[in-house]
């Protein structure tokens, strides 16, 4: 098998039931059901961009049975970093940077974990080769990964094992010849309905006590025993895609994960039992860092995006000729610039690992991450500050072929005679950007999808290398000698009658 067209990775999922509950019913095949028929049609469409021969070189590279996706290759250079960047760029446009968990995302991952083996042989020989075989063999068959890492929101002031109930947050029960037995939930995996494997690993902050929490492993979706319970639909299939055009096609599906006695094969465990490694695997492998550049480049994708909403939408009704809503578009354009400069800084700066691979500098990353995580939400909050009272009025569809077609035609047209089907096509992009269930969840992603941004802003802090800030401060406060020193050195020199460069409080030398 090499890189899959999108029929064959629809055909892939109708072949593999899941099971998959929505609004209190199972489904009984995604690929027919109209809350997930779009989306699957979308992430098909990626997998068809794999073969069109515009992009299959910018797409792909040669495997050892045929064309693999770019985001399965180790970079070795700054050439093939900005080459992924290309390629992460390519498929985030197509989706406009909304479908943030699209395939090449984990792909970096599993890609990351194979590229350090030594962190997963720790535990011993056969985790190490469970990965690299695990890698190869969804690298080859170019299978689609979802991944849930983090715990249902039960009581976040204790630890898993201390739940009241010790397998209410997934950990593993049983060690059996075959594999692990796995019980409990994880909260969130995104677009998991429509995915071929579900891959669990851990955020660090695990404590003592939580081996059973501690595992990394990946099975496929189908496997009996692992339930998805997926969130109400923002778009159950009945959307238009004038009224709603994003919604229409984008939305991605989250699910609750629940592993009912599931029974994970030895060759599928990548790590367990073990919460210092589980804690480490983040850091030591170059995960962050891969995952990092994708997600990046993603996030410039939708930052332009929204940044190019908010300018034709002030330009339709020229409110861009004032001098407040100027000044709001320099700051979207500039809160899109620097995550421009910080990936250019992230691949440049790039960093060469023990193994001679590279990858693109970590603190350009984790600032672009913290960026992203409170600029996104301020962009979308500057759209519904511009688009005011018209982003709700408007009609629908339906509104523009009926006997009130005219006043439809005159009264929502916009400035230099804009036409009113144009206009209202713009502000209706702009409210499932911005303010429909749709665009709320865009903003919830940017906030969170990386971790929350509180703690990540704490890690950076204490992981900060401080030495060159603290060698300035250093050199200011030497500047100040002993106390006792400098109040004899004033004395001196006013007894001298000479100038002491001290004017009074606050003056400047
Ligand atoms: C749209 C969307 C899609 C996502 N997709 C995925 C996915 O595909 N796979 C996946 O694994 N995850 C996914 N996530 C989950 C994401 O990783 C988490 O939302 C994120 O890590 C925050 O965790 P949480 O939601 O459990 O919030 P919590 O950790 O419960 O935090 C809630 C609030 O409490 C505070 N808080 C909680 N605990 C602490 C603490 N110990 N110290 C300090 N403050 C604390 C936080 O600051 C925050 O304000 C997704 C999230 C969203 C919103």
């Amino acid at each position: 098998m090499t890189i899959r067209t999108g029929a064959q990775y629809i055909e892939n999922l109708r072949k593999n039931p899941r099971e998959v509950w929505l609004r209190g019913e199972r489904v009984e095949d995604v690929t027919r059901h109209p809350a997930f028929k779009r989306p699957i049609e979308q992430i098909a469409r990626l997998y068809d961009r794999q073969h069109d021969p515009e992009l299959t070189d910018r797409l792909t590279r040669p495997g050892p049975n045929g064309p693999v996706p770019i985001s399965f290759v180790p970079p070795r250079s700054v050439e093939d970093l900005r080459a992924r960047h290309e390629a992460f760029r390519i498929v985030a446009e197509a989706t406009l940077g909304l479908m943030g968990r699209s395939p090449d995302f984990l792909n970096t991952m599993v890609m990351a974990f194979a590229e350090e083996p030594a962190v997963f042989e720790r535990l011993g020989p056969r985790y190490a080769d469970n990965v690299r075989r695990y890698f190869e063999y969804v690298r080859d068959s170019d299978l689609f990964l979802t991944h849930a890492l983090i715990t249902p929101q039960t009581d976040r002031s204790r630890t898993g094992a201390q739940q009241q109930d010790p397998f209410l947050h997934m950990g593993v029960v049983e060690e059996t010849d075959e594999g692990l037995i796995v019980r409990g939930a994880r909260m969130l995996a995104t677009l998991a309905p429509m995915a071929d494997e579900m891959l669990i690993s851990n955020l660090p902050g695990l404590r003592p006590g939580d081996e059973k929490h501690a595992a990394v492993f990946a099975v496929p979706i189908e496997t009996p025993g692992l339930r998805l319970i997926s969130r109400e639909p923002y778009d159950d299939g009945t959307r238009n895609s004038f009224d709603h055009p994003l919604s229409a096609h984008f939305e991605e599906a989250d699910s609750l994960v629940v592993f009912d006695d599931v029974l994970v094969p030895w060759d599928r465990v990548f790590l367990h039992g073990d919460v210092d490694l589980a804690n480490a695997l983040y850091a030591e492998t170059n995960l962050r860092q891969h995952t990092g550049h994708q997600t990046g480049v993603r996030g410039l994708v939708k930052m332009q995006f929204i940044t190019g909403v908010l300018m034709k939408l002030a330009q339709s009704v020229k409110i861009d000729s004032f001098l407040h809503v100027q000044q709001k578009l320099g700051e979207a354009i500039a809160a899109t610039e620097i995550c421009r400069a910080l990936l250019t800084a992230a691949e440049t700066d790039y960093e060469t690992t023990s193994t001679g691979a590279v990858r693109p500098r970590f603190e350009a990353l984790q600032t672009l991450r913290m960026h992203l995580s409170g600029s996104y939400p301020k962009l979308a909050e500057t759209l519904q500050v511009l688009g005011a009272g018209g982003l709700l009025m408007m009609p629908s569809a339906e509104d523009f072929d009926s006997p009130i077609g005219p006043d439809i035609a005159k009264y929502f047209q916009g400035a230099d005679s804009l036409d009113a089907t144009e206009r209202v096509r713009l502000y209706k992009l702009a409210w499932d950007l911005c303010g429909d269930a749709f665009g709320q969840r865009a903003v919830q992603y940017e906030r969170y999808y990386a971790g929350d941004p509180v703690r990540l802003l704490a890690m950076n802090y204490l992981a900060y290398d401080k030495s060159a800030c603290f060698s300035l401060v250093d050199r200011a406060l030497g500047l100040a000698g002993p106390p006792g020193d400098a109040v004899a050195a004033v004395r001196a020199a006013t007894a001298d009658g000479e100038p002491t460069g001290v004017t009074g409080a606050g003056g400047r030398p």
